[in-house]
């Protein structure tokens, strides 16, 4: 039996009168990769967002039901955000590094935490490089622009940002979809590499994807969701015929 990182219950969010996620209950294990699939429009990067309260930022969007944490319900108006989001790293579709050299972009978040010892960050930025699979590449060239490097690599660098501070989950709305082939196996083989030690929820659109790099799929449509499983078992032989309607290209 695995360990639960974190599971929702009867999580809902609306945009004004839009309930655009629908009483979703779900858990995500330690060390291992679950992937939130279905068609566009239908809730998952909202669903994820809402994991570490990223649609606070968003006027107009409410958030009803739980979202727990060991003890912690963290859809709690009392948690620290900050804190929060040190716990819950967050990788988005676009790499989006700060207009700083490599070696700041790791540094910057341990650095905002506390950490100033010179050492110490050298430290965190080397080890975080080296588990984003970018250490060869960028060892030489620390102190350059981040935007400097391809698209790919400003990706590994994100997800190497979101390392550096230590958290439990990391999540990924589409990590490798403005990425081109070569690049997209580099992140989806760092992914099998960081479950080893991470939590990670990934939205993914690609369904080839969500077979090679997920443990667990849930499917959502309308905002609902439709069926969670191993995704083994999802992708041969699902419950529900609207699942097997989805993964087989009938719709979406
Ligand atoms: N900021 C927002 N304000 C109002 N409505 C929103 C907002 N963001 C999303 N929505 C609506 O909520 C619903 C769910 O959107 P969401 O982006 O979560 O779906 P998705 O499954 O991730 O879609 P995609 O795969 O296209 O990214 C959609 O109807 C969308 O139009």
């Amino acid at each position: 039996m695995q360990n639960i990182e974190l599971y929702t219950k009867d999580l809902s969010v609306y945009y004004g009168e839009k309930q655009a996620v629908k009483n979703i209950s779900l858990d995500f294990a330690s060390r291992s990769v679950t992937a939130l699939i279905g068609p566009s429009g239908c809730g998952k990067s909202t669903f994820l967002r809402s994991l570490n309260r990223m649609n606070d930022l968003i006027s107009g969007a409410r958030i009803t039901g739980e979202i727990w944490i060991g003890e912690d319900n963290i859809n709690n108006p009392k948690t620290d955000v900050v804190l929060l989001r040190q716990k819950i790293g967050m990788v988005w579709q676009r790499p989006n590094p700060f207009h700083k050299s490599i070696y700041e972009n790791i540094a910057f978040g341990p650095r905002y935490h506390g950490i100033r010892d010179k050492k110490k960050l050298d430290q965190i930025v080397e080890e975080s490089l080296k588990k984003a699979a970018l250490w060869e590449e960028t060892k030489n060239r620390l102190n350059t622009s981040a935007l400097a490097l391809s698209g790919g690599q400003q990706q590994r660098l994100c997800i190497a940002r979101s390392i550096a501070v230590n958290p439990s989950i990391i999540l990924m709305d589409e990590p490798a979809s403005a990425l081109d082939p070569i690049s997209t196996s580099k992140v989806e083989e760092l992914i099998a590499d960081l479950k080893q030690e991470f939590c990670i929820i990934i939205v993914t659109h690609n369904m080839q994807q969500a077979a090679r790099v997920s443990d667990r799929t849930a499917f959502f449509l309308m905002g609902e969701l439709v069926e969670f499983d191993d995704t083994s078992k999802m992708f041969t032989n699902p419950s529900e015929k609207r699942t097997d309607d989805y993964i087989s290209g009938r719709f979406g």
